[in-house]
């Protein structure tokens, strides 16, 4: 398993001159060893130039990759020691599911009793162990990719494990169960994972870090946790949660906040200027009118989704979105109630980044 640092940017094309010419903006970031990592992002946004250039398979146009320090730019996929996963199965329909797991390590020349022992584990994680004498060509499409996925770990040696949105052809019940697999096999094993999805909940569940990419940029990297409540970016707020953060714009002057029409105190010191204000569906609190924090917002929608109520009202020219816990009194479609959308909780952002 490897440390591995990039600093780097990368165009397809020759002669990049604007920003928007580059699929990966210049970046400085490092993976730990032993870590487990998910590369999040909407589409085109870079996730899968960033995995080949960790991989091998794709030389960046500027900078350098190192593992554990050393430089491995110019070096192949086999030359980093490089497992890989990807969207549908590699394996051999020919060979049985043991003889598909093993194929990795027989061919490093891994002894052979090592080998039963390393595959007889990598099957009973991935609940393969019934199924080890049967046919690959045989098994359904959820077994083939499990396999593929037992391939890609079934090595001890390798620098990183690499999944480009392995979980995609996998029926939704048993995506949910893998994903949960993934992240206990990843404790037990302690490999290096880099994990590309655009699916958030796979990537905050699967991930102890996870890197969130918009438009050729590692936006933050962050835990779960930070990406939730401390949201670097607007961009980050909106792209994590659902629905995602949200916000009001906003004007700071000699310590007051003027919110639309509305002025109120926050907890937090502010930069003087334009500000945007972002809160949390969840943090989102109906108060009593004249509440310090709050604005007074018009509801346009409520809708019971379960485990909570979704609340959407239109505030000083904003739409808000609040869950409310089931059992609140449910305010009236058109009805003015008072939202508070200033405590501890509340992020302040000048342009588009994290300042309070
Ligand atoms: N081989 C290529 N030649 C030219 N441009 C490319 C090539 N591969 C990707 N791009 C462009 O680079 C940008 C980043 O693409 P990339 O595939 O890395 O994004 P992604 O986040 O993985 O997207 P997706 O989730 O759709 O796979 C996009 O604008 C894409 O069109």
């Amino acid at each position: 398993m490897a440390r591995i640092d990039l600093d780097l940017a990368h165009a397809y094309r020759s002669d990049p001159k604007a920003d928007s010419d580059y699929a990966l903006l210049p970046l400085k970031m490092s993976f730990s060893d032993g870590g487990a990592y998910a590369l999040l992002g909407p589409s085109g946004c870079g996730k899968t130039t960033m995995l080949n250039i960790i991989s091998g398979l794709l030389t960046p146009s500027q900078g350098s990759v190192k593992f554990d320090g050393q430089d491995v730019t110019r070096q192949t996929p086999q030359q980093r020691n490089i497992a890989q996963v990807f969207q549908f199965p590699v394996i051999y329909d020919t060979m049985t599911v043991a003889q598909n797991l093993a194929f990795p390590l027989r061919n490093r020349g891994v002894p052979a009793a090592r080998i039963r022992e390393r595959v007889a584990r990598i099957a009973d994680m991935l609940e393969l162990t019934g199924q080890l004498d049967q046919r690959a060509a045989g098994l359904s499409a959820d077994a083939k990719q499990k396999i593929s996925l037992g391939r890609g770990l079934v090595r001890e040696d390798v620098s990183a494990v690499l999944f480009d949105e392995p979980l995609t052809v996998i029926d939704p019940h048993l995506k949910w169960q893998l994903r949960r697999k993934l992240k206990e096999i990843h404790r037990e094993l302690k490999l290096t994972l880099i994990y590309v999805t655009h699916d958030q909940v796979e990537a905050l569940t699967f991930a102890d870090e996870v890197v969130v990419m918009s438009r050729g940029r590692a936006v933050q990297v962050g835990t779960a946790e930070a990406l939730f409540q401390r949201p670097e970016h607007t961009f980050v707020g909106h792209f994590i949660g659902s629905p995602g953060m949200n916000f009001m714009p906003a004007d700071s002057r000699r310590g007051h906040l003027h919110l639309g029409g509305v002025d109120l105190t926050t907890p937090q010191s502010l930069p003087e200027g334009e500000l945007k204000v972002g809160i949390r569906p969840e943090h989102l609190k109906l108060v009593d009118e004249g509440d310090p924090g709050a604005v007074p917002a018009t509801v346009l929608a409520e809708q019971d989704i379960g485990t909570c109520i979704l609340l959407t009202a239109q505030a000083q020219g904003a739409t808000l979105k609040a869950r409310l816990p089931n059992g609140t009194a449910q305010p009236a479609v058109g009805e003015t109630v008072w939202l508070r959308v200033i405590d501890l909780n509340t992020c302040f952002y000048q342009d588009e980044k994290l300042v309070a």
